[in-house]
């Protein structure tokens, strides 16, 4: 099963692979003439109704490849209008070759010739709201119709995700809009891709997943598509992408800071630190842009457990652990903290090892590397998959998300498991774990824990990649920091 969303995030992961879009068109438009073979035989009289987004762009390559058969290709709206330049190149290519094609804007104009088979390919995953005109006529027309009716994607009017119309937040079947009823593709089978939608189970039609050549890599490793939704909301204001906390410090003094600093680049809006007051000032000699919270003393302890509650109440996500050190109050801080917060957090360094054995009502994501994987219980093995299977499976024994650091890392909420390959040698330089543990908080305030976890490790490493194309091995975890903001971009 995968969801719209994922589907977009796979797709751009499979284009940075060097399988662009517009190869998957061409598969697409290929599973759908198959599907059309199968159904009718070389003569039969083929109604392709075309939408003027991509979904369209599917039926005018299907179009290609059903020489033998009566085709007609009927885009609704002006070849003009048509949305991607993909489906225009493929639009072209129609008429290149001669193969009948009609534009239609006006829904009064619409009649179908008594099709032995109609293509449904109006609308997929990128429909908003009810169908408009001139689809929701063309949806009447095709299901009076007595032809056999074949979706592409999704039959259109029907929202992938949840089954229910398009435009109805709630996806229960409802009928939404203005007073009138929600209109949809009644197919009697659908012709989907890549995997199967969560909607279509529900329907009652006949569903083929198509492989379109989407390679597994796309899913399985982070990539540009991880990215995508991410991104600023233009009208938002100041604290809407995220307030962060960082509580850690003591006997060092650079960890919280660079946690900090990097939460910030990541595109947090408003960074807190609580560190000891002994070495507050320090803190926030590092960065104007820092608001450093004292805690009494030169060490955090069990004492400062209410004021850290407290200060972390007003955050979106709590970065626990740099540069917090391993002494016994500072583990027992880190046990109690994690015992009465219930919000969600970042765990990092020495505050790890309270994890396993903390009963906890916070949603934590922890980031340990190998060795201090080993050290909270988990197993770790030389090959890639055994670890990360061993990953998920310590992932669902503790009950949070887990990143563990290494030159591939592996990031498993104890369900879904995805690897990073962005990174090299260089990052085995002290605080680059700063970095990524604040990157991580930072994207935990605008997205899911698993999410933030595998677009915080991919980003980075992407950051650390540039550093390392500049720098080679001289990099330092600060210019991975400086070079977060170009690595977030999600375009
Ligand atoms: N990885 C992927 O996601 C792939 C997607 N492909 C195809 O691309 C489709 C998604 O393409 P798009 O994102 O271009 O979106 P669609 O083709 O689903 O439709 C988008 C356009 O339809 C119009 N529209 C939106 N809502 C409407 C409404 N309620 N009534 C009437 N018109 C409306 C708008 O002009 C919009 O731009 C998929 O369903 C699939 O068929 C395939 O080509 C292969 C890979
Ligand atoms: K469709």
């Amino acid at each position: 099963m995968i969801t719209s969303e994922r589907m977009a995030a796979v797709d751009a992961n499979a284009a940075a692979l060097g399988v662009p879009r517009k190869q998957l068109m061409e598969s697409s438009g290929n599973a759908v003439a198959r599907e059309v073979r199968a159904l009718a035989d070389p003569g039969a009289s083929v109604e392709l109704l075309c939408g003027r987004g991509n979904n369209g762009g599917d039926a005018f390559v299907a179009a290609r490849f059903l020489s033998g058969y009566d085709v007609t290709v009927r885009l609704l709206g002006r070849p003009e209008s048509i949305r991607t330049e993909i489906a225009r190149e493929n639009w072209a290519a129609l008429g290149a070759a001669e193969i009948p094609t009609e534009s239609v804007t006006d829904a009064a104009d619409l009649a179908l010739d008594d099709p032995d088979v109609i293509v449904d390919a109006m609308l997929g995953t990128g429909v908003a709201g009810a169908l408009r005109e001139p689809e929701r006529t063309a949806a009447r027309l095709a299901n009076e119709s007595d032809a056999a009716v074949v979706a592409v994607d999704v039959p259109s009017g029907i929202d992938a995700d949840t089954g229910g119309p398009t435009g109805s937040s709630a996806g229960s079947g409802e009928p939404t809009g203005s007073g009138g009823s929600a209109v949809r593709v009644e197919a009697d089978r659908v012709v989907t891709f890549h995997d199967e939608k969560p909607g279509l189970a529900a329907l009652d039609a006949d569903v083929t997943v198509a492989d379109i050549g989407i390679p597994a890599a796309a899913e399985r490793f982070t990539g540009p598509g991880d990215l995508l939704g991410l991104g600023r909301d233009p009208d938002s204001h100041k604290g809407e992408n995220g307030e962060v906390l960082v509580i850690g410090g003591g006997p060092y003094t650079g960890a919280p800071a660079l946690s900090a600093r990097s939460a910030l680049r990541a595109g947090a809006d408003l960074v807190r630190v609580a560190c000891p007051e002994a070495v507050a000032e320090t803190v926030q000699g590092y960065s104007a842009d820092l608001i450093v919270r004292g805690l009494s003393g030169d060490r955090i302890g069990p004492e400062h457990v209410d004021r850290a509650l407290e200060l972390a109440a007003g955050n979106d996500v709590v970065v626990l652990g740099p540069g917090l050190g391993d002494g016994d109050g500072a583990t027992e801080f880190a046990r109690e903290f994690l015992s009465r917060y219930a919000g969600r957090a970042v765990v990092d360094a020495d505050a790890l090892r309270v994890v396993p054995e903390v009963d906890t009502d916070a949603e934590l994501i922890c980031t340990p590397h190998q060795g201090e994987l080993v050290g909270m219980g988990g197993e770790t093995a030389d090959d890639p998959e055994e670890r990360a299977a061993l990953v998920r499976s310590f992932a669902d024994e503790v009950g949070h998300t887990l990143l563990v650091k290494g030159a591939v890392d592996a990031v498993s909420d104890g369900d879904a498991v995805r690897l990073n390959r962005t990174g090299n040698p260089g990052m085995t330089v002290g605080g680059t774990g700063d970095v990524l543990a604040g990157a991580v908080g930072a994207l935990a305030a605008v997205t899911d824990a698993f999410h933030a976890a595998a677009a915080g490790a991919y980003v980075n490493g992407l950051a650390g990649d540039a550093a390392a194309a500049e720098l080679g091995n001289g990099l330092v975890a600060t210019d991975l920091i400086d070079r977060l903001p170009e690595a977030t971009r999600d375009e």
